[in-house]
């Protein structure tokens, strides 16, 4: 009696350590270099896979079914995908959701991702805890060929993220007006008083559509700008209030323009909202250090305490760098700090409507709890058109 050949591998993770896991291919043939994180939601594949911020960036997910709701433009919140590839434990199932306009094989084999099924993703996620987010080569070959010596080799020789200035790789090259809002929960921030919205700068340093949305629907009149605008150039549309995006790479690495223009923009008395690179960006334009981290935060279900409610908001997040606490000059406070390991997740500046939070207050995927500051940012500038200030104090 013969039993059946074992098929051949199609495709293979080499980390630079030299472990080799060996599964089966979808989506694009090739290969890739990138750091590789964990990622721990249970839903929202297409909004992670879609976030501008994963650039050269591998993700496995700890959920095992990835793929069964299929693809649906909704759900993109980029023009493409932009993680390099994904490591899945099933292989994609057919979707199964009335939403779906396609499957994620195709979805990623047209737009030039690879993916990797069949693979023992919690050893994975072990090894990324031990050793922190490694440095891997990603291929897929339907024909099964594979140089492991040359992907290992590839995968040392690579630099990796810190120093990598990747923001201004993703962000748009032109202005434009942003005007749709959040579609998914649209009674979110309630209606807005103001008989005018406010006018918004959102620098794009590789903004996720949803940040834009809740902007548009707490009141907001967005103008994005690419992220090498300088502050005359971000001035001259007159904002009531900035916000910094979102992105990816190293945000010490965007000292020649991003850092140098929220300086700037610091001596206006001007409401600023930052969210995770724009969080560390506007600490390093404070004054403060940030530091590349183990593992990073990669999910939807992070608990972070906001210190000066003592409220417990469950966050989703998506960092790999953060800002040293122990470095925050005097005069600026940390707000929010995460219940998993106490990093940084907030800070203020006192006494000025300067905000800026390291999670994802828009969600996609992930929990609304921290909506508000979508609301904080708004009041921020109402309460200067009535010539208050300190409108970033708690709301509620
Ligand atoms: N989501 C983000 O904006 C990520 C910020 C930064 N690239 C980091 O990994 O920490």
């Amino acid at each position: 009696m013969s039993s059946a050949p074992t098929p051949k591998p199609t495709a293979c993770l080499a980390l630079a350590d030299g472990t080799v896991f060996y599964g089966k291919g979808f989506g694009a043939t090739g290969e890739c270099v990138a750091e590789l994180v964990f990622n721990t939601a249970m839903t929202g594949y297409q909004e992670i896979m879609t976030d501008p911020s994963y650039a050269a960036q591998v993700v496995t997910f700890t959920f095992p079914h990835i793929g069964n709701t299929g693809i649906t433009a909704q759900d993109d919140e980029a023009a493409d995908p932009v993680a390099s590839g994904i490591v899945v434990k099933w292989d994609p199932t057919d979707p199964s959701n009335w939403r779906a306009t396609g499957d994620l094989q195709d979805w990623m084999a047209r737009r030039g991702r690879i993916g990797i099924g069949g693979i023992d993703t919690r050893r994975l996620t072990r090894a990324i805890r031990q050793q922190g987010a490694p440095h891997v080569v990603l291929a897929h070959d339907p024909a099964g060929n594979f140089d492991i010596e040359a992907m290992i080799a590839r995968a040392r020789g690579w630099k990796g993220l810190v120093g990598l200035d990747l923001a201004r790789d993703v962000s748009c090259t032109q202005s434009y007006r942003w005007d749709e809002g959040l579609w998914a929960w649209p009674g979110q921030f309630g209606t807005n008083p103001e008989p005018r919205p406010f006018k918004v700068v959102a620098l794009d340093y590789g903004a996720k559509r949803n940040i834009l949305r809740s902007l548009a629907s707490s009141g907001a009149e967005v103008t994005v700008l690419p992220a090498t605008a300088t502050a005359e150039e971000v001035l001259a549309h007159a904002p009531e209030g900035v916000f910094l995006s979102n992105g990816p790479g190293d945000p010490a690495a965007t000292g020649a323009y991003a850092v140098p223009m929220i300086k700037a923009l610091l001596e206006r008395d001007m409401p600023i909202f930052g969210i995770c690179l724009g969080h560390q960006m506007l600490a390093l334009a404070l004054g403060a250090k940030t530091v590349k981290m183990g593992h990073g935060h990669h999910g939807a279900n992070h608990p972070v305490r906001d210190m000066e409610t003592g409220k417990v908001e469950i966050t989703s997040m998506n960092h790999g760098f953060a800002v040293d606490s122990q470095t925050l000059p005097e005069g600026v406070i940390e707000t929010h700090i995460s219940l998993f390991d106490g990093s940084n997740c907030g800070l203020r500046v006192a006494d000025r409507p300067v905000f800026s939070v390291q999670y994802h207050p828009e969600a996609s995927p992930g929990p609304q709890d921290s909506g508000y500051l979508f609301t904080r940012f708004a009041d921020a500038m109402r309460a200067r058109r009535g010539g208050m200030s300190g409108g970033n104090r708690p709301t509620a």
